[in-house]
């Protein structure tokens, strides 16, 4: 067997050719000129194709991704976007292309993300030009954000492929189309996963960040940023409801840390280049279309299949309780801090007067032990749910979350309305319509649509829904059926 390249000495003085069993076929193929021109075509060809198809000016993203990918090892997923050429300018422009009246071209990073595709959908349907950039990386099951992005293409949406750390592209955007809005929600999301990969947070929410800002800060015109903060900003703060006015340096996780680092970084870009920029604060969201990792959703699969649910609980038996909030009031915030955005101020990247700085809670004002969700579930799906409580591990979790949200009322005319058992029905019932043939009830329909309830004929309960949740996105499934209708 030949040795495997690992086992080759680094220095080739150290390479003891005469033992090789190889020497006599190697000193041949050394002898035939003929041979040799061969070998020297290959590598020229090779050499040609390299320069021409990886790493050409309208694909320059391939050089800045590959390099990000190589430099941090702890982001999974990144790889080598392809993007440029007058077809897909075609496509961004066309997306982007405003076409109410008054409206707004807005570039939607995490616009495969589950608020992401939400708000990119809601703005679509009252005619914003909306284009959207996501990385599709692998947190979760990337599939999901796949159906997500046939979801939106369908409603004209277009979705770059690329990270917020590639400037090349990010410039690219800007070069051609004016937005005049930014609304950022590529993140790295999950609190209890800072702890396995920390450095994917600094990636995403703290570099990609900056990186979004210094592009817009040049760009001309400069847009308004909304952005996505985080309720978890107010750590081991005790004094309830969270009020914006509350302390915030004490993040009890790293990916609260990085969020409250975005609030800080979005200052200085304020303050230095006149961005307008919006910070909202969001309160653990739920609902269709929503993220696998957080707990009502795998607390529901698990339940189904008859695992035990880890409950947490805080010392002395103390409650751990969450302000959930349904995705479809997110949704109306999201465009409330979108429509009273006021323009930037800075231009040519200097500032030319102050500039809006804004931060708004976007939560429900009502907590929820984590133990009612359960119930709240159990009821939903006619299941006993296995509980297993357990005191809440260090882990960045915080016992408890809780709204003021009359900031957010007065500025932005946000008003939560789903309250947890409503918005869970929800949940559950699009679960169930992934199942079967009308899911087209689910598409094109725009908010209501999403959590329309259809009818389920021959709908076999506990069996299908399990089905459901573990395959809702696989090729075989829901999402033929659904996407292609
Ligand atoms: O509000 C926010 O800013 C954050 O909300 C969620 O974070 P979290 O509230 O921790 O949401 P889940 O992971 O769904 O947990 C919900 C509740 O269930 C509890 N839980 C979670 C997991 C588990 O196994 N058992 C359990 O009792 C948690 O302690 C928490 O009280 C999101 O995952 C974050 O990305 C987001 O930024």
């Amino acid at each position: 067997m030949p040795p495997h390249p690992d086992s080759a000495p680094s220095t080739p003085g150290k390479f003891k050719m005469d033992k090789s069993p190889f020497i006599h076929h190697r000193l041949r193929w050394h002898l035939n000129p003929i041979a040799k021109l061969i070998f020297w075509s290959f590598i020229f060809l090779g050499l040609i194709y390299m320069f021409f198809f990886r790493s050409s000016p309208s694909n320059p993203s391939s050089i800045s991704s590959s390099f990000s990918s190589q430099s941090d090892p702890s982001r999974r997923s990144l790889r080598t976007f392809s993007w440029g050429g007058p077809a897909w300018e075609k496509r961004v422009r066309n997306s982007a292309r405003v076409r109410a009246s008054n409206g707004i071209s807005v570039l939607v990073t995490g616009s495969a993300g589950f608020v992401g595709t939400h708000v990119s959908a809601a703005l679509k349907r009252r005619g914003d030009g909306v284009l959207g950039l996501d990385n599709f990386n692998d947190y979760y099951d990337p599939s999901l954000k796949r159906s997500r992005q046939a979801l939106l293409e369908r409603s004209g949406v277009f979705i770059v492929e690329g990270d917020i750390n590639d400037q090349a592209l990010l410039k690219k955007l800007f070069e051609v189309v004016a937005f005049t809005h930014v609304m950022h929600l590529a993140a790295q999301a999950g609190v209890r996963y800072a702890m396995q990969n920390p450095g994917s947070y600094v990636h995403s929410n703290i570099a990609g960040f900056v990186n979004l800002l210094e592009v817009c800060k040049s760009a001309n015109p400069q847009p308004a940023i909304v952005w996505a903060s985080s309720s978890s900003v107010y750590g081991l703060n005790t004094k309830v409801p969270f009020s914006e006015k509350d302390r915030t340096d004490q993040p009890a996780s790293l990916y609260a840390a990085t969020k409250k680092a975005g609030e800080e970084i979005a200052h200085t870009y304020n303050h230095i280049y006149g961005l307008s920029l919006t910070g909202l604060r969001f309160f653990t969201v739920y609902g269709p279309w929503g993220r696998p990792d957080m707990a009502y959703f795998f607390f529901t699969r698990d339940i189904l299949k008859g695992k035990s649910i880890p409950i947490f609980e805080a010392p002395n038996h103390g409650t751990v309780a969450r302000d959930f909030t349904y995705i479809d009031d997110i949704v109306k915030g999201c465009l409330g801090a979108l429509d009273t955005a006021e323009k930037s101020t800075g231009s040519g990247g200097k500032k030319t007067g102050p500039a809006q700085l804004r931060v708004f809670n976007l939560g429900n004002t009502s907590p929820v032990p984590v133990s009612d969700l359960v119930s709240i579930l159990e009821k939903l799906l006619k299941v006993k749910a296995k509980r297993m409580v357990m005191k809440l591990p260090r882990n960045g979790d915080v016992q408890y979350t809780h709204a003021n949200i009359s900031l957010a009322q007065r500025e932005l005319g946000y008003k939560p309305t789903t309250d947890l058992q409503s918005g869970l029905k929800k949940f559950v019932s699009f679960q169930k319509c992934k199942l079967q043939s009308t899911v087209d009830l689910l598409v094109n329909e725009g908010e209501r649509g999403f959590s329309r309830v259809c009818k389920y004929p021959s709908f076999k309960f506990k069996d299908d829904l399990l089905h459901g949740i573990e395959n809702p996105w696989n090729s075989t499934g829901f999402d033929k059926r659904s996407i292609e209708l």
